[in-house]
Order: C-alpha cells, then sequence, then structure tokens
C-alpha cells in the first residue's frame, strides 16, 4: 500500500488549497507533485526549505485527500471537496433522519481560511454558495412559518438546545429596522406581512449588493421528496476559549447591560442527554437565501476581528456559522428530525513576532495558538491511529474548540438512544480544507501540514553517536516519520522503506537539520507555554488581589460584628438593672408598707386600750411578742453599732491622750428583757 493512502476512518477528510501569491511573495518552497493518474487530482505535495535557508533543511512530502492549486476558484473548492454529499447528508435520504456535516478551514494567518469559507467582495464563500444549493434544492418543500401559527411553535419545540428561536423578519427588524416591532417578540408571532423587503438596514450590505458569483444553479442534490423542511441558522464564535452567541446584536447595544456579551456552555440538555449542544443560541427560521444571507451578515458584523501585523482583517475568534436544518414527513406530519451543517472559519495561527501584535491581541492569539496546538494533537492522534494497530483516545477535552470539532465524530451512546426510543445518531462527517501560502513563512506552514495532512514521509536521518556513525559509515536511513515514533526516538529503530547510500556529512547535515527542527518545534512550544504562563501568572495576581481584598472584607465584618454585639450586651445589661432595681424598689416598698401597718396596729390598739376578747387577744399577743423579738433585735444590732463606733472613735484619739484623758465610762444601754409579765398591755 503506498504509505500516504489515507485509510478510510478517518475523522476529516483533509484537502489542502494553495493561495495565490501576494504582492511582496517570497521565495517558493511547497510543489504539487503531478497525480500519478492522468485524469487524477494532484493529491501530494512536497515541501523543501527556501534556498537562502541555511538550516539546510529535509525535504518532506505530504499526502491529502485532493490538494487544489493557485489557480482553483471558489466553485472548484466547492465542488472538489465534497460538500455537496455533504449537504445531500444534512437532508437526508427518504424517510430517513440526516447526518450532521462538518466544514472547517485550517491554515496560517492570512493563508484564505476566511476567503474560502465566507468569501469577499466579489466572490462567494463556501457558506453561501451552500445556503443557497439548499434552498435551491428544497424549493416548495420548505415549510412557510409565516402563513401557518402550528408551524413555528412546533419547529421551536422540538429543538433540543435551550435555543431562543425567532422568524428570520421578525429578527431582521428588531437588529436592523425601526425598530417598531423590537419590543413585540412573541415566540409565536402573527407575521402581518411584515416583508424581509420591508427592513431598513442601517449597517449591512443590501441582499443585492452582495456578490452572486459563483453561481451553483446547477448544482442539484438529492432532497427527499415526501418530507417538509425548514431550515434555521446560529451562528457563535469561540473567543479565548468561551463561547459567545453572534446574533444577540450586542457588540451594536454594548451600552446596554443587558445585552452584554454572556458565554454559552457546551452541554448535554434535557432533551438531548447523549449529545452536547451550545445551549441557549438564538435561532433564527429563514424562508429564503436572502433572509439567510443577512442573518449570516448580522453575525458577521459581531464577530471579532482586528487588524494585525500579518492579515489586515484577521479573524480573532473561531466562527461557527451552523444551518440546521429540520425534516419531518409532509403528509403524516410526524415529529421534527434535526441534522446540522457546521461550517467553521478557524482562527489562523501566528507568529507573535511576524503579526506585531501586543497586549490584549497578544493573549488572543496565545489563546488561539493554543486551542490550534491542542486541534494539531487530535489530528496527529487520528493520523497515528490509523497508522497503528493500537486506538488511541482522541484528546477532544482540552479546549472548547477540538470539543466542539469533535465531541460529535463518535457514534452516540446507544444506551441513551433506547432510553429515548430513537436510533443512535450516526457520527458527523467532517472536511478540514487547509490553506496554505506556498510563498509565505516556511517553518509555520510546515508545523500545520505536519500535524493536518493525512501522511507524511520524510527523510528523518536516525541520529547515530559518532562511534556509530563512524561504524555504519555514510548510510543513510529513510524513515516515515508518520509513524511519529520514529521522529519522537531518533534513535531507535527506523521503519525503513529505502535505504541509499550518502556521503557521512550528509549525514551529519540532515542530522543537523532534524535537530534544527526539534529545535523549532521547541521553541514555538516554549512561546506557546510562554503565553500560557504569563496569563497564568496574571490570573494568580488578581486571585491573590480578590483574596487580599476578601480578607480586609473579613476583618471589617469582624470589628462590626464585635460592635454590634457589645452594643446589643450593653443595652440588655442596662434593661437588667433597670429590671432589678425596680423589683428592689418595690420590695422596699412592700417592707415599708408592712412595718407601717404594723406601727398603726400597734398605734391602734395603744389608743383604744380596748380589752379584746378571747381569740383576737392570743393574736394580739403573739404579734406583740414578734414585735418585741423584732425590737430587741433591732437593739443589738444598734448596741453593736454603739459599741462599734466608740472604739472607732477611741482609736481615733491619740496613744498620750488615750494615757491622760480619763476612759469614759461608756453608757451601754441595757434593756431590760421584755417578758410576757411585764408587758403593760396585759390587763389579766
Ligand atoms: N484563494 C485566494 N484567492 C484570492 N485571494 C485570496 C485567496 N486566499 C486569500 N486571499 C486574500 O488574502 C487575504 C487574506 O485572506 P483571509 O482573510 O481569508 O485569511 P485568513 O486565513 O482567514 O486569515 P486570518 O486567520 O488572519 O483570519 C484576503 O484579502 C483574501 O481575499
Amino acid at each position: 500500500m503506498d504509505p500516504l493512502t489515507k485509510p478510510s476512518s478517518s475523522l476529516f477528510e483533509v484537502y489542502l488549497r494553495l493561495r495565490p501569491a501576494a504582492a511582496s511573495a517570497g521565495d517558493r518552497f511547497l510543489d504539487v507533485e503531478e497525480p500519478e493518474q492522468l485524469d487524477g487530482c494532484p493529491n501530494h505535495i512536497t515541501i523543501k526549505p527556501p534556498e537562502n535557508d541555511r538550516r539546510k533543511r529535509a525535504v518532506e512530502r505530504f499526502a491529502f485527500t485532493r490538494v487544489f492549486e493557485e489557480e482553483c476558484g471558489q466553485l472548484d473548492i466547492f465542488k472538489g471537496t465534497q460538500v455537496m454529499p455533504l449537504i445531500e447528508g444534512v437532508l437526508g435520504d427518504e424517510g430517513k433522519e440526516g447526518r450532521d456535516g462538518l466544514l472547517a478551514t485550517l491554515g496560517m494567518t492570512g493563508s484564505g481560511k476566511s476567503h474560502t469559507i465566507l468569501g469577499s467582495k466579489s466572490q462567494r464563500g463556501l457558506t453561501q454558495m451552500a445556503l443557497d444549493v439548499l434552498f435551491q434544492n428544497i424549493g416548495d418543500l420548505i415549510v412557510d412559518t409565516t402563513d401557518s401559527s402550528s408551524v413555528f411553535p412546533s419547529i421551536a419545540a422540538a429543538d433540543v438546545s435551550e435555543a431562543k428561536m425567532f422568524p428570520a423578519p421578525l429578527y431582521l427588524d428588531s437588529m436592523h429596522g425601526d425598530g417598531a416591532q423590537a419590543n413585540s417578540r412573541a415566540q409565536t408571532p402573527a407575521l402581518d406581512g411584515t416583508s424581509f423587503l420591508s427592513v431598513k438596514s442601517r449597517h449591512l450590505p443590501r441582499v443585492s449588493t452582495m456578490p452572486s458569483h459563483p453561481s451553483v444553479e446547477d448544482l442539484a442534490v438529492d432532497v427527499d421528496q415526501t418530507a417538509e423542511y425548514a431550515i434555521v441558522v446560529s451562528m457563535f464564535e469561540v473567543y479565548n476559549d468561551r463561547i459567545y452567541d453572534l446574533l444577540t446584536g450586542a457588540s451594536q447595544n454594548s451600552k446596554s447591560t443587558a445585552n452584554r456579551r454572556r458565554a454559552l456552555l457546551f452541554k448535554p440538555t434535557e432533551q438531548s442527554p447523549d449529545r452536547k449542544q451550545v445551549a441557549g443560541l438564538k435561532k433564527i427560521i429563514c424562508g429564503n437565501i436572502e433572509e439567510a444571507l443577512m442573518v449570516l451578515e448580522t453575525g458577521l458584523m459581531e464577530r471579532k476581528v482586528t487588524g494585525t501585523g500579518s492579515n489586515a482583517v484577521s479573524s480573532r475568534s473561531h466562527g461557527f456559522f451552523c444551518i440546521e436544518v429540520k425534516k419531518r414527513h409532509r403528509a403524516t406530519k410526524g415529529p421534527w428530525a434535526s441534522s446540522t451543517l457546521t461550517i467553521c472559519d478557524l482562527a489562523g495561527s501566528e507568529r507573535a513576532r511576524n503579526a506585531k501584535t501586543a497586549g490584549e491581541t497578544l493573549a488572543e492569539a496565545g489563546k488561539i495558538n493554543e486551542s490550534l496546538m491542542y486541534l494539531g494533537q487530535c489530528m496527529q492522534m487520528q493520523a497515528d491511529n490509523q497508522e497503528g494497530s493500537k486506538q488511541n483516545v482522541v484528546p477532544f477535552r482540552q479546549c472548547k474548540l477540538t470539543e466542539l470539532l469533535f465531541s460529535n465524530s463518535f457514534p452516540s451512546s446507544s444506551h441513551h438512544a433506547h432510553i429515548h426510543h430513537q436510533h443512535p445518531r450516526r457520527p458527523q462527517k467532517a472536511i478540514m480544507i487547509v490553506t496554505a501560502d506556498p510563498h509565505g513563512d516556511f517553518n509555520a506552514t510546515s508545523q500545520i501540514l505536519r500535524y493536518s495532512a493525512l501522511a507524511r514521509e520524510v527523510t528523518v536521518p536516525r541520529i547515530p553517536s559518532a562511534t556509530s556513525a563512524i561504524q555504519v559509515g555514510n548510510t543513510i536511513v529513510h524513515a516515515r516519520p508518520g509513524t511519529s515514533a520514529s521522529e519522537r526516538h531518533p534513535q531507535g529503530p527506523s521503519t525503513t522503506n529505502n535505504r541509499s547510500e550518502t556521503p557521512l556529512s550528509t549525514t551529519t547535515n540532515e542530522e543537523l537539520t532534524a535537530a534544527l527542527d526539534e529545535i523549532n518545534r521547541l521553541h514555538e512550544s516554549v512561546d506557546v507555554l510562554q503565553l500560557q504562563l504569563r496569563e497564568e501568572r496574571s490570573r494568580r495576581r488578581a486571585a491573590e488581589k480578590s483574596w487580599r481584598a476578601a480578607e480586609d472584607y473579613l476583618v471589617d465584618m469582624e470589628q462590626q460584628l464585635r460592635d454590634e454585639l457589645c452594643a446589643e450586651f450593653e443595652e440588655r445589661l442596662a434593661a437588667l438593672q433597670r429590671t432589678y432595681r425596680g423589683a428592689w424598689d418595690e420590695e422596699a416598698d412592700r417592707n415599708d408598707e408592712r412595718v407601717d401597718r404594723k406601727i398603726e396596729l400597734l398605734t391602734q390598739s395603744t389608743t383604744t386600750g380596748t380589752a379584746p376578747d378571747g381569740n383576737g387577744e392570743r393574736e394580739r399577743e403573739s404579734e406583740l411578742a414578734s414585735r418585741i423579738d423584732v425590737l430587741e433585735d433591732e437593739n443589738d444590732a444598734l448596741r453593736r453599732q454603739v459599741k462599734l463606733l466608740e472604739r472607732a472613735a477611741q482609736q481615733a484619739v491619740s496613744p498620750s491622750k488615750t494615757q491622760t484623758l480619763p476612759v469614759r465610762k461608756t453608757r451601754v444601754l441595757k434593756a431590760k428583757k421584755w417578758r410576757m409579765e411585764d408587758d403593760p398591755f396585759d390587763s389579766s
């Protein structure tokens, strides 16, 4: 088998498109090989370093599904890259669900990705042509969402991606019209003749001024004649590893906080548990090609485009244009099935040195290069899987871009499909168009070709030790480093196809070439890692700052809490003191009252002098007895007090005086012990 023959299980068909030389073109470093068959298409290229390259690098040979040379136009690419079968797949066979399709471009900045996908002022891109082919071939089978009230809601209800759906006339009017209808966003609008033509576009080019060349009028695809169709367009971009809807009109209304761009999630939804969806996109049902083109232009205006040193209108994000084909049986009006043609215009990889980018743009470039590096890893893994018997997992979960590109490339779990009474979906069919400038940056282009090509053949010598080099003499090994082991472990056994004899000096040169290639590759990895490091550092600084702010906030909070608690306790203490003082005063009043009453009783009985009768007399006696006890106690207490006072008074006087002055005899009130017999009130 030709070592460069593509095995059939590849996830992508990979095409190479070469762009015409720009005015400031350098030397051409890329040659297209003649096809092996007379009527065949070229599919092999070789790259050799430019003449003035001092590194004397090896010649590399790459295989693609097909190579398109500079003179190939947009229509050649459209026809030659199997976009038509991709569209047919999305439309689905008769009575069957369609199959998702992906069309993406990859290449250095300025190599012609956007030109291929979106065209230019004078030529249409693959996206416009694909839309035209779809609308033309569906023809009358397209449903009219404007005159039937039940079609629009049934399509919106069948959507599994939590989308917000609008008919194109209403959407376009709200975005570019006079705004009269902007506030009447009903989910099922009565489009009372609101026509697309009535749109008063403020910023958009008119459809009549958009290019109509190349025409795709004569291109026919098979359409299921038993079905009716609806075309739904949505657009989003991956910018700094986040997904943003391109149809919200956020940039036009940037002053309004409500419309500020919010990142969306790529996740399995409730109605689509086995397939991830970009959830919450705005989706527009388009009834004809003009509406679809206007929606496309609206989204493109939103897309982040900034000029860099390498390309005046460089795409700073990966753009995704999704054409969803909804299909149901025309007669039975069964459930809507849906398949999507996703067209992706990747941002270009670039070298910071060439692009003269700085600040935010440099950081963007870092993110772009990082995501493209992960994409390269996935594609490399795909190529390795086809080379070897062992199937490695394609590491597509490393960033949003590879997740979006590869998630649907594998069969969906039949378990989920079974639960939802569905057939497992077929994996998407994918096409990658690699764009390259044969007169551009050799290093960057060769790097992209290395990981995107379906297979690769390169003269990489073993790097022998000095002794083995002498022993081996002047033997050079031609290996296939597409089997990457030989490249990564150049000292190991090589998978040699051909052997040829060359002088030792050539061997040494090629060793050096391989080493320089490796150094180059490492330099680029270092560039990316440095960018990542810088970003990590700034993230860490931001985290530390917010941590310190949080600490300060906590200290303030603690102090505030303490103050509040202190004030509360003081308040409670004062309240308690008031309560106890009140109780104390009440008790004292009660005591006074009791004493007053007793005295009153005593006075009364003394003044009246009436002889009480039997019971009353005994009560009075006991009362008097207790009164006497109280008075005696008081008397004792007073006596003790008097003694104490006297003693204190004596101590206060000087000792000499104490000696001279005669001690005054203290008069102690000697109370006579009260006895009942002595009671003056006792009349008996
Ligand atoms: N095949 C082609 N024929 C004619 N002009 C081309 C072709 N390819 C690219 N160009 C022109 O080269 C310029 C840069 O191309 P384009 O913007 O498509 O590059 P890109 O790869 O998308 O760059 P970036 O990644 O920076 O967005 C544009 O002016 C475009 O019209």
